[in-house]
């Protein structure tokens, strides 16, 4: 549905963008992340048309970047959306639904579902006195009254109260189930996780990750074992009766296991912890793949049961 090839934008001879290439299949939810001054928004931007890549090339839906059947395709939510501060969302909706052709009817049938499905209060109100909440979800509202088959949304939730933003991440999750394909960045990556298939980590200008959860897991993240004995064994922290020794290898387990029986005891359990999304992020961003975390020790277990 979407393809960048080899995209790059400097601006004044700063690679802001230095060589992307990937692509995205027709329903799928892409997310990109990374520190501040990655990247990510001047990608989302060339994926979208509103800027011009120094070289490569984007097309969506088989359509080159800024060409009208591109752009009538294309849902962009930008970071921060200008907008008409003296309209009602109504209005607001209405004039962009003009914009694009879309006929009145459907126009307002479709403002209706939108602006119900998304729970906007007060939809009577000048959009310059709305909440930061209300307005994203105008902003929401606005980037689907084409239709589109793809949406490049730019930190969605940025800024907005835990209730606002978790109502946000699920609208963005059922527009993904309906069929839309997204594109999305953000810094939360707790949401990340949550919704996408496939993510791609930006440092520096560069894509330097990417895959699926278990992919990236698998090549930059770790796994660590909390093995639970009933008798202490060394490097063993007291928990609830039982001691937990945290380890990072089979081997360690089964020395472990060793060390409990030659001590009377045994293993009652042992659990599994992954990196989540967030330390492969740490551990990409800081170019230490390798960092250890048994060294947390097993007051940070909370993984699943092995
Ligand atoms: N219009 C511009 N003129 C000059 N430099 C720019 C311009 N837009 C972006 N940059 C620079 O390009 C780099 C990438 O910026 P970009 O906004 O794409 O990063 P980002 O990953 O979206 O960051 P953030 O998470 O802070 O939004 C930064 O160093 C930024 O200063």
């Amino acid at each position: 549905m979407i393809e960048a090839r080899d995209l790059r934008k400097e601006y004044g001879g700063f690679p802001a963008v230095e060589g992307s290439t990937f692509s995205v299949e027709s329903g799928e939810v892409f997310g990109i992340i990374g520190p501040n001054g990655a990247g990510k928004t001047t990608t989302l931007k060339m994926l979208a048309g509103l800027i011009e890549p120094t070289s490569g090339s984007v097309s969506v839906a088989g359509y080159d970047a800024g060409e009208t059947e591109m752009r009538r395709r294309l849902g962009f939510l930008p970071e921060e959306s200008p907008l008409y501060e003296e309209m009602t969302a109504d209005t607001y909706l209405r004039f962009f639904a003009d914009l694009y052709d879309v006929p009145e009817d459907v126009a307002a049938r479709r403002i209706e579902e939108t602006l119900s499905e998304l729970d906007l209060q007060h939809r009577d109100r000048q959009i310059g006195d709305m909440s930061k909440g209300m307005k994203r979800k105008v902003a929401i509202a606005r980037s689907l009254i084409n239709d589109p088959d793809v949406l490049i949304y730019d930190e969605p939730a940025s800024g907005l109260d835990p209730l606002t933003t978790n109502y946000i991440i699920e609208f963005t999750s059922q527009l993904a189930a309906e069929g839309k394909t997204i594109v999305f960045s953000a810094h939360n990556l707790f949401h990340v996780e949550s919704i996408c298939d496939r993510v791609a980590i930006m440092n520096g200008g560069e894509i330097v990750a990417r895959g699926d959860l278990d992919q990236l897991q698998a090549e930059h993240g770790e796994t660590v074992y909390h093995v639970h004995a009933t008798v202490e064994v060394p490097d063993s922290v007291a928990r609830n009766g039982q001691y937990v020794r945290t380890v990072e290898s089979m081997d360690e387990v089964e020395a472990t296991r060793e060390a409990a029986s030659e001590a009377g005891g045994e293993i009652v359990d042992i659990r599994t912890e992954e990196s989540s999304l967030e330390e492969v992020f740490l551990n990409v961003a800081d170019g230490h793949d390798s960092r250890s975390r048994s060294d947390r020790g097993a007051d940070a277990e909370s993984g699943s049961e092995a």
